[in-house]
């Protein structure tokens, strides 16, 4: 089995919004990750990051993500932060990947302040998503087989993109 598209980004790229859209419309099954890890754990992703830290979420994150690529047929919607793992990477190549990108100050809008993303909360957001997009952006752009710019483009345009450049 293989994921038809997995969605990649930063928080905010609508990589969760965006996948149940192109499921829907594809008619085929949504798995997003980070729903699972917290279906899967009882726990929410907020309070795995402050209790056991960020290591333990990777790990946990870097093992959904290997079963999903390889029992999932529909749409797969990664974390952010999913890239960051190397196994990870090297398990996305052959896949149909899709990177949603966004510009900063768009994804700090639509991220804005609330404590469901640990990794911006506290100090200055606007500072810390810009270093979130300093390291990543080369590995979004490692993984991705096709790109789809989200600024300024309602989802329901994002998802038409989308099912044109998929063919
Ligand atoms: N194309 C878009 N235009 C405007 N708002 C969007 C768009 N895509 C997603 N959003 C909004 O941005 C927020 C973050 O979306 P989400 O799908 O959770 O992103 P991600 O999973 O990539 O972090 C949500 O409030 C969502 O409704
Ligand atoms: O960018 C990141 O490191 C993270 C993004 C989150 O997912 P979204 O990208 O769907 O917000 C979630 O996996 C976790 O809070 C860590
Ligand atoms: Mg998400």
């Amino acid at each position: 089995m293989s994921p038809v598209a997995v969605l990649v980004g930063p928080p905010g790229a609508g990589k969760s919004t965006i996948g149940r859209r192109l499921a829907r419309a594809l008619e085929v099954d949504i798995f997003d990750t980070d729903a699972a890890i917290e279906e899967e754990t009882g726990r929410t992703i907020a309070d795995i990051f402050a209790t056991d830290g960020e290591a333990t979420f990777r790990a946990l994150e870097e093992d959904m993500v290997r079963r999903a690529l390889t029992e999932q047929d529909g749409v797969v919607s990664l974390g952010g932060g999913a890239i960051l793992s190397a196994a990870t990477r090297a398990r996305l190549s052959g896949h149909t990947v899709v990177y949603l990108e966004i510009s900063i100050s768009e994804g700090l809008k639509r991220t804005g302040t609330n404590d469901a993303r640990p990794l911006l909360n506290g100090g200055d957001p606007k500072q810390k998503y810009r270093d979130l997009m300093r390291r990543r952006r080369p590995l979004y752009r490692e993984v991705a087989t096709i790109r789809v710019r989200t600024d300024s483009r309602s989802p329901a345009r994002v998802v038409q993109q989308l099912i044109n450049k998929l063919g």
